[in-house]
């Protein structure tokens, strides 16, 4: 493991790559308010890859832009694609959960050169309304992430995880997310609608929802699956958002079929 940086135009990338040098590489992208430490516990479930990730702008340890407004999807897609031209020899399997499904969608869409395999966990072309991500920005910006912490905790998590202690981890990293990357990140998604690009992905697809998930519902992620030319779709029972951190071993068994799959 090495810890690295990106150079972009808006500052410095926090970057890591983990594993063989010679693997399959998959290149992990995260959900808002989270860094990559979300894809801890996966990682040792995975096997013979080379595992790439990333920090959003604003978010875990990258910087944030000087202008906030110019974090968008199709932005966010872009530190993908230089990232996987600076740190991988060929097209990538890209996983990448909400927000971070969002960019994988633009991402395969507009770079299929770079993209082998493309998982889609807990997303969709499109979530929540700009009213009611403009409701959240507002709250955050008038009394902070912590402020929403609980309503959001109920929205990643199902009851028996949020009963654990580990819950107060993830608790923790998003009210430490900078205010300003995380207020970013929720205009990107306010702005997002991504269907003209899902019907425009011609790379292999898995969709992966949360039964329990209260940020994108199943219905959603299966309409957005429905958009995707051959892309499977899978329920996860009994989990919410963020099922690398709440079901690592039954997360990791999906992408190691998938990539069983797509493996060259
Ligand atoms: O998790 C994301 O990337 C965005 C979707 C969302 O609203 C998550 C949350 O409940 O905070």
């Amino acid at each position: 493991m090495t810890m690295q940086v990106l150079a972009r135009p808006w500052g410095a990338m926090h970057i890591r790559v983990d594993g063989p040098s010679d693997g399959p590489t998959v290149v992990f992208a995260n959900s808002l308010g989270t860094d990559l430490h979300l894809w801890d516990a996966v990682l040792p479930r995975l096997q013979g890859v080379r595992v790439v990730r990333f920090d959003k702008p604003g978010h875990g340890l990258s910087d944030l832009p000087r202008d906030p407004a110019s974090v968008s999807i199709a932005a966010l897609a872009d530190d993908a694609a230089a990232l996987i031209e600076a740190v991988c020899s060929g097209p990538v399997v890209f996983v990448g959960l909400s927000i971070g499904g969002m960019i994988g969608q633009q991402l395969a869409a507009s770079r299929p050169d770079l993209v082998r395999g493309l998982v889609v966990a807990n997303s969709a072309v499109q979530m929540g309304t700009a009213d009611s991500w403009n409701t959240r920005i507002a709250a955050v910006e008038a009394d902070g992430i912590e402020s929403i912490a609980d309503a959001v905790m109920e929205r990643w998590f199902a009851p028996a995880f949020r009963a654990t202690p580990e819950l107060s981890i993830w608790r923790n990293m998003l009210v430490r997310t900078p205010r300003a990357g995380y207020v970013a990140a929720c205009h990107a998604l306010a702005a997002a609608d991504l269907t003209a690009r899902a019907g425009a992905i011609a790379v292999p697809t898995a969709v992966i929802a949360g039964q329990l998930d209260g940020a994108a519902p199943p219905d959603i992620v299966a309409a957005t699956a429905a958009l995707i030319d051959g892309a499977t779709y899978t329920v996860m029972p009994g989990v919410g958002h963020i099922p690398p951190v709440e079901a690592p071993a039954a997360f990791a068994d999906i992408l190691n079929a998938f990539l069983a799959e797509v493996r060259p």
